[in-house]
């Protein structure tokens, strides 16, 4: 069937053009850098789209130089090669002082062969990508921050405490998507913005401008198998979700779980949700289960940007003053009022019956 090509739509190059109009000052380096994580993104999506057929699927093999990341966690093919992607789509223009990956133990240096720029970048190459094999979305996140003027004017390596900025620092996020359709989701920091990428041009078209998150929802997600970990104010948000239209919120609300947390961050800035991944007690080496220099602070960024909130579950995700470059927090995003809410259950005092599962709701001591 021939598509219609709206002539209207502005492609990314116009849109970052348009943006930078209104700052006469920016130097455009920060356009070109938008740009190449843009083809980096276009390169993986090719690889992920093919799949099999490239002989890109299941795990990285310990011929081709090991298995396990810093975090303990099995590679698949796909992530070490959208990282060889997102590293080699950026390093050589000279807008960058250095990279942080979830998939590098230590931040990478720019070769010296290039010159080095005023912006360091930190991605998850591939998100959800223990999903690969299963053929369900997966995306790829990224945050810009400013390099500490120091590194810019001695040029020096980049050490971990370059990237311990707070989210409230990072000049751009986003994330690529990709699904039925590849996209590209940004924000510059005035308001999120989405693009689809026309496979026929190759380019990303600007088909979803301002993207705003509805305050309310009445969708939740959360990986409920983690329930016995999960602390008490966790515990009640969900219990009263649960209970529904018979319940404190006095209305039903629906569950998802894709487990590949941009997918989740796109059905919420598209319809609205919360997305809860909490700190819980499983394991006491792991507060939380996603990273927050390139999971949390990149897609916070977003839903504050687009209206939703992100929180730790205590506290402003933004605010959060990174310690080390892998990073695990609690993290919760989406809707405004119900982060607020989750927010609010944290700090209120615990009702006895709260504390004491034997009397939380559908208990044995309770009718
Ligand atoms: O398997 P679980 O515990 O549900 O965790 C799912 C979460 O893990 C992640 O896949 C972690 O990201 P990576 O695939 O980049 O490691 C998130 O996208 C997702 O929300
Ligand atoms: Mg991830
Ligand atoms: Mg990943």
């Amino acid at each position: 069937m021939p598509l219609t090509l709206r002539s209207n739509r502005s492609t990314l190059t116009q849109f970052l053009i348009e943006e930078r109009r209104r700052f006469p000052s920016a130097s455009g380096d920060f356009n070109a850098l938008i740009l190449d994580v843009a083809l980096a993104c276009k390169g993986i999506a090719k690889a992920v789209a093919y799949g099999e057929l490239a002989g890109v699927m299941g795990n990285h093999s310990a011929e081709e130089g090991g298995t396990v990341n810093v975090q303990g966690e099995t590679q698949k093919t796909l992530d070490v090669l959208s990282n060889d992607v997102f590293m080699r789509r950026t390093e050589w223009s000279g807008n960058l002082a250095g990279m942080a990956s979830e998939e590098m133990d230590d931040p990478y240096q720019i070769p010296k062969l290039f010159p080095r720029g005023n912006y360091l970048i930190v991605f998850d190459p591939l998100d959800g990508s223990s999903n690969i094999d299963v053929n369900v979305s997966v995306g790829s996140i990224f945050s810009i921050l400013r390099a500490p003027q120091d590194v810019i004017d001695s040029g020096r390596d980049v050490v971990d405490t370059d990237f311990f900025q707070s989210g409230s620092q990072q000049v751009a996020a986003g994330y690529a998507l990709y699904g039925p359709t590849t996209m590209m989701v940004l924000t510059v920091g005035g308001g999120v913005n989405g693009f689809t990428l026309d496979p026929n041009l190759g380019e990303f078209m600007l088909t979803h401008p301002k993207m705003h998150i509805p305050e309310d929802t009445h969708e939740f997600a959360i990986n409920a198998s983690n329930s016995r970990f999960w602390e008490a104010p966790v515990t009640r948000y969900v219990d009263e979700c649960l209970a529904g239209k018979t319940g404190a919120r006095g209305k039903d609300f629906n569950m998802r779980w894709i487990a590949s947390m941009v997918a989740e961050a796109h059905r919420i800035l598209m319809r609205g949700g919360v997305f809860l991944y909490p700190r819980d007690t499983k394991d006491a080496s792991k507060p939380g289960r996603l990273r927050l220099l390139y999971e949390a602070n990149p897609v916070g960024m977003i839903m504050e940007q687009a209206g939703g909130r992100a929180s730790t579950g205590e506290m402003p995700m933004l605010d959060v003053l990174p310690t080390s470059l892998h990073q695990r927090i609690g993290f919760v995003f989406g809707s405004k009022n119900e982060v607020d809410r989750i927010e609010r259950y944290h700090r209120e005092p615990l009702k006895a019956e709260e504390k004491n599962p034997l009397f939380a709701e559908r208990s044995l001591f309770r009718d």
